[in-house]
C-alpha cells in the first residue's frame, strides 16, 4: 500500500512507518522536524518537509502521491506545556488537522488512521476506562484531539472519510535501532533513563498528594511496537468498516513511583528522586480497557509487563547515548 504517515520523524509515526517499509508497503513521511531531527526518518521513505499548516504543499503531497492510507501522527503532545499555552495547541492540533481533513476531502483521500489519546477522557469516574466513558479532558491537550475527534464524526457521515481515532494511553519502550527521543523530553520513562544512565542527576515526581495508594499518578504504559500493530489492523479494516474508535493500553495501571522502581530493577542503577508539587492538568489514574479492538480487529499485545517494556527501552536508550 501507499501510506502518507504525518509525524513520522517522531517516535510513534517513525516506529510505525519502519514496520510499514518492513512490510513492503510505500511510504511517504510528512514532517517539519519541530520536534524531531531528520536522523530519525526511516531508510527507504520518500520524505516531503513541511508544516501541516501548509495546505498547498499538503494538498500537492496527497494529489501526486495518491495514498491508499493517511496515518496522521503530527501533534504537539505535551499535556503540561498546553496548561500554558493553550491557544498553541489548539492551533497545531486541531487547526492543522482540519487542514489535513480539506486536503484529504479535495484529493478523494478516504482512510484515515488518527493518533487521538487517553487525555480526552480526563479524570475518568471509573476504571479501567472503555471507550463509551465521558469525555471530559483536564488540559487543553486532550480538548485539542478531541475536536478532532468530533470533526471526524462529522467528516464521515458528511463526506465518508473512513478513520479509526486511536486513543493511545501511555506509549513506551523500542524496538530494534529506534525508540523514544522526544525533543525536548518531557516523558516519565525516558527521563529517569536518562538518570539511570547520568545524564540528569534525579528524576522529578510531579505530585505525592494524589487519591492514589502511594500519592502518585497511574497510568497504563503500552509498548510502541504492539501499538504500531494496532495500526495496522485498523487500517486494514478500513477497507470494510468506516468509523472506529479504540482505546490502546494494557489495562493495567503503574504509578509514578512503581514506574522508578521497576527501572531500578531492570537497571540495576539507584534512581534519586526530588518530589515536586503536582503538574497542572495531569489526571489521577488513566488505565484502559481495550477490549473492544482485542474483540472486533484481534489485535493481540505482546508486552504485558511492565519491565519487559522497560527493558526493551533502556537497551535502546544505552545504544543511544553510548
Ligand atoms: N507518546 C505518547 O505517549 C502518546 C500518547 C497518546 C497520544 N499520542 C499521540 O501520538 C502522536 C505521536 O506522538 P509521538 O510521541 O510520536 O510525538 P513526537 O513529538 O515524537 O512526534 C510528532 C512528530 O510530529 C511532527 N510535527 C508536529 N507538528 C507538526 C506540524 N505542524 N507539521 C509537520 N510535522 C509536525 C514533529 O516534528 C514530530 O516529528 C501524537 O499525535 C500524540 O498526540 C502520543
Ligand atoms: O519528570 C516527570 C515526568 C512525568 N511525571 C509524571 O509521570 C506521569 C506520566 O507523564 P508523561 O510521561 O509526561 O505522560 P502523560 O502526561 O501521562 O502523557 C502521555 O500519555 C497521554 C495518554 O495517557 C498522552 O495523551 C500524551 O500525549 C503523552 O504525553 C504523569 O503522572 C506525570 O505527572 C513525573 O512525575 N515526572
Amino acid at each position: 500500500m501507499k501510506i502518507l504517515v504525518t509525524g513520522g520523524a517522531g517516535y510513534v509515526g517513525g516506529t510505525v512507518s519502519r514496520i510499514l517499509v518492513a512490510g513492503g508497503d510505500e511510504v511517504t513521511v510528512y514532517d517539519n522536524f519541530c520536534h524531531s531531527q531528520r536522523s530519525a526518518v526511516a531508510e527507504g521513505v520518500r520524505l516531503v518537509e513541511g508544516d501541516l499548516a501548509d495546505r498547498a504543499l499538503l494538498e500537492g503531497t496527497l494529489r501526486e502521491g495518491q495514498f491508499d492510507g493517511v496515518m496522521h501522527f503530527a501533534a504537539l503532545i505535551e499535556a503540561g506545556e498546553s496548561m500554558k499555552r493553550p491557544e498553541l495547541y489548539f492551533r497545531a492540533n486541531t487547526m492543522t488537522t482540519l487542514t489535513l481533513l480539506e486536503a484529504m476531502q479535495a484529493t478523494g483521500h478516504k482512510r484515515l488512521v488518527f493518533s487521538s489519546t487517553a487525555a480526552c477522557y480526563g479524570e475518568p469516574l471509573s476504571t479501567p476506562i472503555a471507550e463509551d466513558a465521558r469525555l471530559l479532558p483536564t488540559n487543553p491537550y486532550g480538548e485539542s484531539k478531541l475536536l478532532v475527534e468530533q470533526m471526524l464524526k462529522w467528516m464521515n457521515e458528511i463526506h465518508g472519510l473512513r478513520y479509526a481515532s486511536l486513543r493511545y494511553f501511555n506509549v513506551a519502550g523500542a524496538m530494534e535501532g529506534y525508540g523514544e527521543a522526544h525533543e525536548p523530553e518531557s516523558h516519565l520513562i525516558p527521563l529517569i533513563l536518562d538518570v539511570a544512565l547520568g545524564r540528569r542527576s534525579s528524576i522529578k515526581i510531579f505530585g505525592r498528594d494524589y487519591p492514589t495508594a502511594d500519592g502518585t499518578c497511574i497510568r497504563d504504559y503500552i509498548h510502541v511496537r504492539d501499538l504500531a500493530d494496532a495500526h495496522l489492523l485498523a487500517l486494514e479494516a478500513l477497507k470494510e468498516k468506516s468509523r472506529l474508535i479504540y482505546n490502546i493500553g494494557n489495562g493495567q495501571g503503574f504509578s509514578v513511583l512503581q514506574v522508578i522502581e521497576s527501572v531500578r530493577r531492570v537497571t540495576g542503577k539507584p534512581i534519586p528522586v526530588e518530589e515536586c508539587p503536582r503538574r497542572e492538568g495531569d489526571p489521577a489514574v488513566l488505565v484502559a480497557s481495550s477490549e473492544k479492538i482485542k474483540q472486533e480487529l484481534g489485535w493481540a499485545p505482546q508486552f504485558g509487563e511492565l519491565d519487559a517494556i522497560i527493558a526493551s527501552a533502556w537497551e535502546w536508550h544505552q545504544k543511544r547515548y553510548a
